[in-house]
């Protein structure tokens, strides 16, 4: 039996695990929870991840939730390359820190831009707030600059010569406002340059595939979300991006 992800490639994590498992042949079961029916707020979902939230794995009777957690998992199991985690122990801890960075800082504020310009209008049937996207972008500028002086500093990937899950976590977070319209990469050369190289290196055509959706807003539709589960997705929105 092989392993099952649960997985709605509009959300940044599952982008990274779908692009990870691909890239490394990881045989899987890609299981679609589409969070814009409101597939995560079921009973049957509930029985993978009690938290509500995609992604998810299924490996037999073990479940699994947090894409970072499972992104081991795979590497772990798969014995992936060395340098989506290296070995050597001050990489390792680049990539580390990174992961335990990223949260808090690159995706929340990536999350607020897409959130309050892209999915709350959607589902709100409401114009989306030029005060609170101003105040994400603001967010999210001062995230980029710490994330291309700090994090990437002159290196071509987060961790030295070669991608790490630190730069397939990165990449897939940054494109989550670019899905909103925002232009990231004119003013940010740096940047630029380091998202062509990790697109290189996870290949063109398997990033454009995980990101087909998140770059086409206008696809999106909320028609087959009952009332009540709009209500509390509009309302959990809210929280997250006051
Ligand atoms: N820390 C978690 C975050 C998971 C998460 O927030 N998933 C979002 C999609 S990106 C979700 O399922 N949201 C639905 C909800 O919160 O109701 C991870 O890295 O896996």
């Amino acid at each position: 039996m092989v392993v099952e992800l649960f997985l709605d490639l509009l959300s940044q994590p599952c982008r990274a695990l779908f692009i990870f498992a691909k890239k490394n042949n990881i045989p899987f079961e890609l299981k679609h929870v589409d969070l814009l029916k409101g597939q995560h707020m079921t009973e049957e979902f509930d029985k993978v991840n009690a938290l509500r939230k995609v992604p998810a794995l299924r490996d037999g009777a073990f479940t699994l939730a947090e894409s970072t957690a499972i992104l081991l998992y795979l590497s772990r199991k798969f014995k992936t390359p060395d340098h989506w985690y290296p070995s050597d122990l001050q990489k390792r801890a680049r990539v580390d820190e990174y992961l335990s960075w990223q949260h808090t800082a690159i995706r929340a504020a990536g999350c607020k831009v897409y959130l309050s310009k892209v999915l709350l209008p959607l589902i709100t049937g409401k114009p989306f707030c030029p005060e609170k996207v101003e105040r994400a972008i603001e967010e999210l500028n001062v995230a980029l600059k710490q994330f291309e002086e700090k994090f990437l500093e002159d290196k071509p990937f987060i961790a030295g010569s070669e991608i790490s899950l630190a730069d397939l976590v990165a990449v897939v977070e940054i494109m989550q406002p670019v899905g909103a319209g925002y232009e990231i990469f004119k003013p940010r050369p740096k940047l630029a340059e380091w998202q062509g190289r990790v697109e290189e290196a996870i290949g063109k055509e398997l990033f454009q595939e995980a990101h087909e959706q998140v770059l086409n807003a206008k696809s999106l539709s909320v028609a087959e979300l009952v009332p009540e589960l709009r209500e509390q997705m509009a309302c959990m929105l809210l929280k997250l991006i006051n």
